[in-house]
C-alpha cells in the first residue's frame, strides 16, 4: 500500500466452522486459489488450519494479525489469521464436542466484530448443529444464532444461485411446527423483509416475489389443508394492497419451472425442504446462503460440514468462493450507500 493511503478493501471475518468438517479445507483451498479484492481474517486455530493444510499438501503463508486494520488485501496463499484456540486437537472427520465452545466463539467474535464495525461482513463456512447441540446450548443454525446476537426481530434465510433465489418463511424448524408457525403476522414480516433487502441488498427496484402453497395443489381449495385460505391468500392480498408486487400461493410441485421462474426475482418457499432441495438441485456447489434481515452482512456456504470429505482434497471450495464475493459486494454496496443498509422495518 502506498504510505498515506488507506485501504479502503471491506474487511470481511471468515469463521473456521466445524474442526473436523470441510470448513478448514475450503478455506485453505479457496485462499490459495483465488485473490479477493477484499481484506480476509479467518477467525481460527493456527494448528488446525497449519495440520490440514499439511494433510492436503497445500502450503499457503500464514500471518497472524494482532491489528486487524493493517491487513493487506489478500493475495492467493495469503492467510491472515485472528487466532482463536481450539480446546481438544481435531481430527478430519471426526466430531469431538469438546470443541463447540471453540466454534462458537469463532461466531461470537466475528459478530460481534460485525456489529462494533471491526469487520464489514462475516462468511460462515459449515457448523454441525448436532455436535454443537450437544453441549446443551440449543443451536439451529448460524441464521438463528446471529438473530439472537444482533436481536433482530425477524430475519429471513435466502439462498441464492445466478439463475435462482429461494427464500423461507421458516428456517430450521421440525416439520410438525411449521404449519402454526405460518402466521399472518409471522408471514407478513417475512415478505417485508425480504421485499425491503430485494431493494437494499440486490438494487431490486420492485422485486416480484413467487410464494409457495404450504400444502399439496395449494391446498385444492380448502380439500387438501387449510392454511391458504385462513392465512396465506389474506396476508399477501393485504401487502398487495400496500404495493407488493406477490403471486401465488401457487402449487409448489410446478411453481419451480421455467415459464413461473423466468419472470420473478424470488421464491418464496414455506419451509426448509420445500425450497432448498429445488435450489441446491440446481445449484449445490455454486449458491450462497444470505441471512437478511440482520443490521450485519452475513453469507455462508450452501453445503454442510461433509466430514466423510474433511482431509481428503476432495470438497469443492465453489460455494465458498461465492459467499466471499457477495459479502464483498454487499460490504461495497454498503460502503456506498450507508443510508439504505438499515434493519427490517
Ligand atoms: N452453513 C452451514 O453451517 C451448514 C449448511 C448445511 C448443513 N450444515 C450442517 O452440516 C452437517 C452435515 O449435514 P448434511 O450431511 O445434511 O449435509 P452436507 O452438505 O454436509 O453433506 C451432504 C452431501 O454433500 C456432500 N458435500 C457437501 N459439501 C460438499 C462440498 N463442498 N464438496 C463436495 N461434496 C460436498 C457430502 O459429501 C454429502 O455427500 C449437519 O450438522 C448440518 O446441519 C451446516
Ligand atoms: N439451511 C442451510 C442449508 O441447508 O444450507 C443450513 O442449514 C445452514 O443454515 P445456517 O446458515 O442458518 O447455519
Amino acid at each position: 500500500m502506498v504510505q498515506g493511503m488507506t485501504n479502503q478493501s471491506p474487511i470481511i471475518a471468515i469463521t473456521s466452522g466445524e474442526p473436523s468438517g470441510i470448513g478448514p479445507d475450503i478455506i485453505l483451498s479457496a485462499l490459495s486459489e483465488q485473490t479477493f479484492n477484499a481484506r480476509l481474517v479467518v477467525l481460527g486455530d493456527l494448528g488446525l488450519l497449519q495440520a490440514r493444510a499439511n494433510q492436503l499438501g497445500l502450503a499457503p503463508k500464514f500471518h497472524m494479525t494482532p491489528q486487524i486494520d493493517i491487513v493487506p488485501t489478500h493475495q492467493a496463499g495469503h492467510i491472515y489469521l485472528l487466532p482463536v484456540p481450539l480446546v481438544a486437537p481435531a481430527k478430519a472427520g471426526e466430531l469431538n464436542v469438546a470443541n463447540a465452545p471453540y466454534v462458537l466463539e469463532t461466531l461470537q467474535q466475528a459478530g460481534e466484530g460485525c456489529l462494533n464495525q471491526t469487520f464489514d461482513a462475516v462468511v460462515t463456512p459449515p457448523v454441525h448443529k448436532g455436535i454443537l447441540c450437544e453441549t446443551g446450548v440449543h443451536f439451529s443454525g448460524h441464521t438463528e444464532f446471529f438473530q439472537s446476537l444482533c436481536q433482530s426481530p425477524h430475519v429471513v434465510m435466502m439462498l441464492a444461485t445466478e439463475a435462482m433465489k429461494v427464500a423461507l418463511v421458516t428456517t430450521h424448524l421440525p416439520l410438525q411446527q411449521v404449519s402454526s408457525a405460518i402466521t399472518k403476522d409471522s408471514l407478513s414480516r417475512v415478505i417485508h423483509a425480504l421485499h425491503a433487502d430485494l431493494q437494499r441488498k440486490f438494487a431490486i427496484n420492485n422485486p416480484k416475489i413467487l410464494v409457495c402453497g404450504l400444502n399439496p395443489h395449494a391446498g385444492e381449495d380448502g380439500h387438501l389443508g387449510m392454511e391458504e385460505i385462513d392465512t396465506i391468500i389474506p396476508t399477501l392480498n393485504t401487502l398487495r394492497a400496500q404495493g407488493l408486487d406477490l403471486v401465488g400461493p401457487l402449487p409448489a410441485d410446478t411453481l419451480f419451472t421455467p415459464k413461473y421462474l423466468e419472470h420473478a426475482d424470488c421464491v418464496l418457499a414455506m419451509y426448509h425442504d420445500q425450497g432448498l432441495p429445488v435450489l441446491k438441485y440446481s445449484g449445490f456447489g455454486n449458491a450462497v446462503n444470505i441471512t437478511l434481515g440482520l443490521p450485519i452482512i452475513r453469507t455462508s456456504v450452501d453445503h454442510g460440514t461433509a466430514l466423510d470429505l474433511a482431509g481428503t482434497g476432495k470438497a469443492n471450495n465453489g460455494s465458498l468462493k461465492v459467499a466471499i464475493q457477495h459479502a464483498i459486494n454487499m460490504a461495497n454496496n454498503a460502503k456506498q450507500f450507508p443510508n439504505e443498509q438499515n434493519t427490517t422495518p
